[in-house]
């Protein structure tokens, strides 16, 4: 695959993706989305009560961002994206939009041919007890602790032939960016 030019930072909550994907966004100098500020407010309102999203609510949402990371990308910008992506299927939406999730977008026509982003996959891995450690210190946030087990029973990690890196998250923040900044000068 050619260099990337959007770089998906994923996981489940609490593993570090905006902490992670901020920190890269800025060393790289390109632009930083948190999927989190695009989650329409009924998304919000159900996680704040303690109830997982489905498929149903994550499409619209995932097809909203792989819009804008097209519209970026072909204006010449490179982007981060934190964003849990945590399905094959929902990966697939942010590289190839509606059709990624063919083939449950019966309105896509069969002769449209979708327009992918070039993406690097960084997957941020780590166990519950360490993840929930964290989730339980971090405040202000409106995703309670008590849905991490559904992430990661939701969670399928990536696996060939996606473009991906898979970073342990039990290193410190300037290991886990520098381990993502060589893999890039390697692409
Ligand atoms: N590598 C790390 N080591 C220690 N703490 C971390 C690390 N990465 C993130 N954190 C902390 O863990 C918490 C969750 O990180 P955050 O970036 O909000 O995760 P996410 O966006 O995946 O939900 C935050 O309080 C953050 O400061
Ligand atoms: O797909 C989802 O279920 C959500 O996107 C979820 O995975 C995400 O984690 C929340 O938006 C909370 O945000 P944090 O990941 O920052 O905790």
């Amino acid at each position: 695959m050619a260099a990337p030019d959007a770089l998906l930072v994923m996981g489940v909550s609490g593993s570090g993706k905006s902490t992670v994907g901020a920190q890269l966004a800025s060393k790289l100098g390109w632009k930083f989305y948190d999927a989190d500020d695009y989650h329409p407010e009924e998304n919000r309102v159900k996680m704040g009560r303690g109830i997982p999203l489905n498929d149903q609510d994550r499409i619209p949402w995932l097809c909203n961002l792989h819009d804008i990371l097209l519209r970026d990308v072909a204006s010449g910008h490179c982007v981060v994206l934190a964003c849990s992506a945590l399905k094959k299927m929902y990966r697939d939406i942010l590289i190839r939009g509606k059709a990624g999730a063919a083939p449950k977008c019966e309105e896509l026509g069969k002769e449209e041919k979708p327009s992918e982003v070039q993406l690097l996959v960084v997957h941020l891995s780590g166990s519950f007890e360490l993840i929930s450690g964290r989730l339980l210190k971090r405040k202000g946030h409106f995703m309670p602790s008590q849905l991490l087990q559904s992430q990661f029973d939701t969670l399928e990690p990536p696996v060939a032939p996606e473009n991906f890196i898979q970073v342990s998250v039990d290193k410190n923040l300037s290991e886990i960016i520098a381990t993502i900044m060589e893999t890039l000068k390697m692409k």
